[in-house]
């Protein structure tokens, strides 16, 4: 902030509004202003432990924000931050904010108590931030009047005015969020909305009514907003925080009391437990109170552009976000999917297409037949007249995940057990079927070499694998070095079938995590391990997951390896190893069955 010391001069009331601020102010919204999508993510949301945009990753905020089609963008507080200064200039001087039909906001406090308002530096920095709309805050509860800022009722009041009519004056255009409104009301229902007149009177267009300490549940706090709205006429905004977990109803039970602007951000990210989530809001409002508060397009725009900003707040999403998670309409227990597979709305609060969402089925032990047919069929493959295969895949599930499967985050293993439970259809076992390579044997030797290091570092350990498998009617021993076991069996493992399927080549193992389970007899441990691969296929970037089970760590991942490959392996079953020059006898999970035969879905 400006030293107060090396105050600005006082600015001139005479002078034109800038053009920035005149460009913005008259671009019209599309929705037009009977109703505010006002998102904070930048200001309020930036105050989550945690979170540190640079200005680059503000404006990027900022542009998916405008791309979803909100109202107001609060883009940080002017002055109080160099960041915030910064990204103001850049945004609207520096013309790197081209926003379609967001208006941008400074966040500010009013005037210091005994300051002159064009005297205060703080006020005089939203100003030159050159933002069309301020927000400010001011204390609304005759306790933060008098211990916090440690003056007295008319002189807050004084200051609420005083700030607004200035900015309003010069041109901009004033929301004032009163914080601490409910505790403050709860204390004194009089003076709050004796803070609201002032900032009205002065020129203030919204008063939003700001539950700052998170603590309000919604029906109290849609009495007091219905209250405030009857006793002072003035159009009500609603800003909430999450402290009670509530800040998404409370925000609803506010529209539903009145109120035409809501504060939310991205994610619900804020102060402490967060904000109301963006999502969840607009998707109730659009939803389920039928108020078209996005332009359109921008509610099935949500999934993207939450996944987007968490990105940059770098910060995982949350699976389980309404609306917006990965997991929002996944479904798991097998009786949902029953239902599901009559009617998606039986289990569904909504189509969650329209969010840009959509529905998953999880496969584990609590899948029955409709969770396998519809997963099959979310992967690219009709089991509706395969009853009899429907039934193995949904016994072989539980059995195995009774051993410690875990098929949920392994789409791709799942999928080969399919065509494994088909290819059985034909009468033909897996194992004898056609299959790209197959397995004779492999040899891992790790090796620590105390003498190869230094006296006081860590022994060198060397990791070697040799793998003997069949591929396209040859016998091929390839061996490799590896950074670990499981690296070099991979490694020897891709040497052995490579050239026969050079495709393989592409496949990059990105992720790999072992789990140690509970011992059957409460004796060994059994460990599970997931792979995820990736490559770069014809349309596009994929990725897939694979599961391999064994007490044996090594066999677990050797069997999460070879699925990896497998399911890697494009459709056909050119080179496929029909056994014939085969001498093992290799049985179990590594024994799948041609990949190729999988239809259209890579
Ligand atoms: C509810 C909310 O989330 S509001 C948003 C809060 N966000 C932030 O605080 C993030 C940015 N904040 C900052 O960078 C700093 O706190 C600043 C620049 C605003 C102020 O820093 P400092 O000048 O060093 O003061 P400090 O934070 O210690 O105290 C704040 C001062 O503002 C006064 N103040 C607090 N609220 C208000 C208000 N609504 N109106 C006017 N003055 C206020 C306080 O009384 C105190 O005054 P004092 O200096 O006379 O004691
Ligand atoms: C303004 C604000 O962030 C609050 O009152 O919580």
């Amino acid at each position: 902030m400006t030293d107060p010391g090396s105050r600005p001069p006082a600015a001139d009331l005479s002078s034109p509004i800038p053009a920035v601020v005149r460009s913005a102010i008259s671009r019209p919204s599309p929705l037009g202003d009977a109703f505010h999508v006002f998102d904070t993510t930048l200001r309020d949301g930036a105050q989550r432990e945690g979170i540190s945009y640079s200005v680059a990753d503000k404006l990027a905020v900022a542009t998916l924000l405008d791309e979803l089609g909100v109202g107001f963008i609060e883009g940080g507080w002017p002055g109080a931050m160099p960041k915030d200064t910064e990204f103001f200039a850049r945004a609207l001087r520096g013309g790197e904010l081209d926003l379609r039909s967001a208006q941008l906001v400074a966040f500010g406090a009013t005037r210091k108590a005994g300051v002159r308002v064009q005297d205060d530096p703080q006020v005089r920095a939203l100003l030159d931030s050159g933002a069309p709309v301020v927000t400010l805050v001011a204390k609304s509860d005759v306790r933060h009047v008098e211990r916090a800022l440690r003056t007295t009722r008319e002189e807050n009041l004084a200051m609420v005015a005083d700030t607004v009519r200035y900015l309003t004056d010069h041109g901009r255009r004033v929301f004032l969020d009163c914080e601490h409104f409910f505790d403050g009301y709860h204390a004194d229902r009089d003076y709050g909305v004796r803070v609201a007149a002032a900032a009205a009177d002065a020129g203030a267009d919204v008063i939003v009514l700001c539950d700052t300490n998170g603590g309000m549940l919604p029906m109290g706090l849609g009495r007091i907003v219905a209250e405030v709205g009857e006793r002072t006429g003035l159009r009500l905004g609603i800003h909430c925080q999450d402290d009670t977990g509530c800040a998404v109803a409370n925000t609803v039970a506010a529209v539903e009391a009145g109120a035409t602007h809501v504060q939310c951000t991205a994610n619900g990210y804020g102060e402490r437990a967060g904000n109301a989530d963006l999502f969840a809001v607009v998707g109730n409002l659009v939803t389920k109170l039928d108020r078209p508060v996005l332009p359109e397009g921008g509610l099935a725009d949500m999934l993207r552009v939450s996944h987007a900003i968490a990105e940059l707040a770098n910060i995982a999403p949350d699976t389980h976000q309404a609306y917006v998670g990965a997991s929002a309409f996944s479904h798991k227990a097998g009786l949902h999917a029953s239902a599901i597979k009559v009617d998606p709305e039986l289990y569904n609060h909504l189509d969650p297409t329209r969010v840009g969402n959509a529905q998953h089925i999880l496969i584990t032990e609590m899948a029955g037949r409709a969770s396998v047919e519809l997963k099959a069929r979310e992967l690219g493959i009709d089991l509706t007249e395969r009853p009899a295969v429907v039934g193995r895949i949904v016994d072989e599930v539980k059995r195995r995940e009774a051993a410690g499967w875990s098929y949920e985050a392994a789409d791709a293993s799942f999928e080969l057990l399919i065509r494994d439970e088909l290819q059985r259809g034909t009468g033909q076992a897996p194992s004898a079927g056609g299959r790209p390579f197959r397995l004779e044997s492999y040899r891992v030797i790790v090796e620590s070499d105390l003498f190869a290091a230094g006296p006081s570092e860590p022994p060198v350990v060397n990791s070697e694998a040799t793998v003997k498998v069949h591929v396209g009617g040859r016998r091929i021993i390839a061996t490799a070095e590896g950074n670990g076991p499981v690296n070099a069996l991979d490694s020897a493992l891709r040497a052995a079938v490579v050239e026969q399927f050079p495709e393989l080549d592409d496949v990059e193992l990105t992720d790999y995590k072992v789990r140690i389970l509970a011992g059957n007899a409460g004796t060994d441990s059994i460990t599970r391990v997931l792979v995820t691969s990736a490559d770069q296929g014809p349309s596009g970037p994929k990725e897939w997951t694979t599961v391999g089970v064994h007490a044996n760590v090594v066999e677990a991942s050797w069997q999460a390896l070879v699925d990896a490959l497998l399911y890697a392996l494009p459709g056909g079953d050119a080179g496929a190893e029909t056994g014939a020059a085969g001498t093992g006898n290799v049985s179990g999970h590594q024994d799948a069955p041609l990949a190729g035969a999988r239809a259209g879905s890579r």
